[in-house]
């Protein structure tokens, strides 16, 4: 993971009504580096989705600019899949039929047995081998949002955008399936950008977990780093020393923090928002990499936290 791939510039959105204008965000800076998985979570109208949309050029920012790979992105692009809680199939085509016409959109010269080749690959990678020439009505909703992933993953994009993907789904599924994208995420180096409602979920696939204040006018208040290993396996999570830390931290800021933030910390800085290093006594670091500063140690000495 180097360099900066996706920077969100000072981006807000404001929606004008019979009442006034309403400020949903503003002054939102984040970036993400290659290859990286980040999480956001936030309250119910923070602005998770706006932001994710605005990724994808589904939506455009009131201000400011979002770049992704040296480029300030304008509308949608094969280079951004995104992964909606709801599916999105096309009804009346097959498993291999909808991520055949992904394929093909992207790669308009390619004959149809090589569309269809590559296409198998990834239905085979997320497991829907033998499956292909089902439609959706014939597939549980764990195996439509394989065929969404497997439809994200085939257009081979530079970034791939998910809007609480699993949280339509059971437990097994919802296991089975985090596993899966984490694990192709990790063998394809791709860097993903996550809306989640589950702490868990976010410290299961996460690099970085992005903690956004209650809205309107939500900010992002604070990036955690994870620390667990990047190997990390699902059933043993919670064995990791600084687990229950992390939890803690996430879990303090939904049900305290993300109300009282603006108040507490009049001197929030959305250009230099702090980045939280559970269990590491020391400095919270600018997130422009800039000056580091002495904020404060959060983790394991929760005494300590803002
Ligand atoms: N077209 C619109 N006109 C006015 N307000 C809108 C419009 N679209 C979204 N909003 C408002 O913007 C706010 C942010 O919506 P958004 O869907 O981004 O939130 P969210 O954090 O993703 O919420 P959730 O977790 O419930 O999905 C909400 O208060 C919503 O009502």
């Amino acid at each position: 993971m180097t360099g900066k791939f996706v920077s969100i510039e000072g981006i807000a959105k404001r929606y004008s009504g019979a009442s006034g204008t309403t400020t949903i965000f503003e002054n939102l800076w984040l970036s993400m580096a290659r290859g990286e998985f980040a999480c956001v979570i936030g309250h119910s109208g923070c602005g998770k989705t706006t932001v994710l949309n605005i990724l994808a050029g589904l939506d455009e920012p009131s201000e400011g600019a979002v770049i992704v790979d040296g480029r300030a992105i304008s509308g949608t692009s094969l280079d951004r899949a995104v992964i909606f809680q709801s599916h999105a199939l096309l009804p009346w085509r097959t498993v291999l039929g909808n991520v055949s016409y992904a394929v093909s959109s992207k790669w308009r010269s390619w004959d149809r047995a090589k569309v269809r080749a590559h296409a198998q690959s990834f239905i085979d990678l997320v497991g829907l081998t033998g499956s292909e020439h089902k439609r959706p009505s014939e597939l549980s909703g764990g195996m439509k949002q394989r065929v969404g992933i497997a439809r994200a993953l085939s257009i081979t994009p530079k970034m791939m955008l998910m809007d609480e993907p699993f949280s339509a789904l059971d437990a097994l599924t919802r296991g089975t399936l985090q596993d899966e994208v984490r694990r192709i995420c990790l063998e394809t180096g791709q860097t993903a950008f996550m809306i989640t409602h589950d702490v868990d979920e976010a410290i299961y696939l996460a690099d970085k977990i992005f903690l956004m204040t209650n809205g309107p006018g939500a900010v992002l208040a604070e990036i955690v780093e994870n620390p667990l290993p990047r190997d990390r396996g699902r059933t043993d999570l919670h064995r990791h020393p600084l687990y229950y830390a992390l939890r803690n931290h996430i879990v303090d800021f939904l049900v305290t923090r993300s109300k009282t933030f603006a108040a507490e910390t009049p001197h929030h800085d959305p250009r230099n928002v702090p980045i939280v290093h559970i269990g590491k006594p020391g400095l919270a670091i600018a997130s422009s990499g800039e000056e580091p500063r002495p904020t404060w140690i959060s983790g394991t000495n929760p005494g300590l936290s803002a």
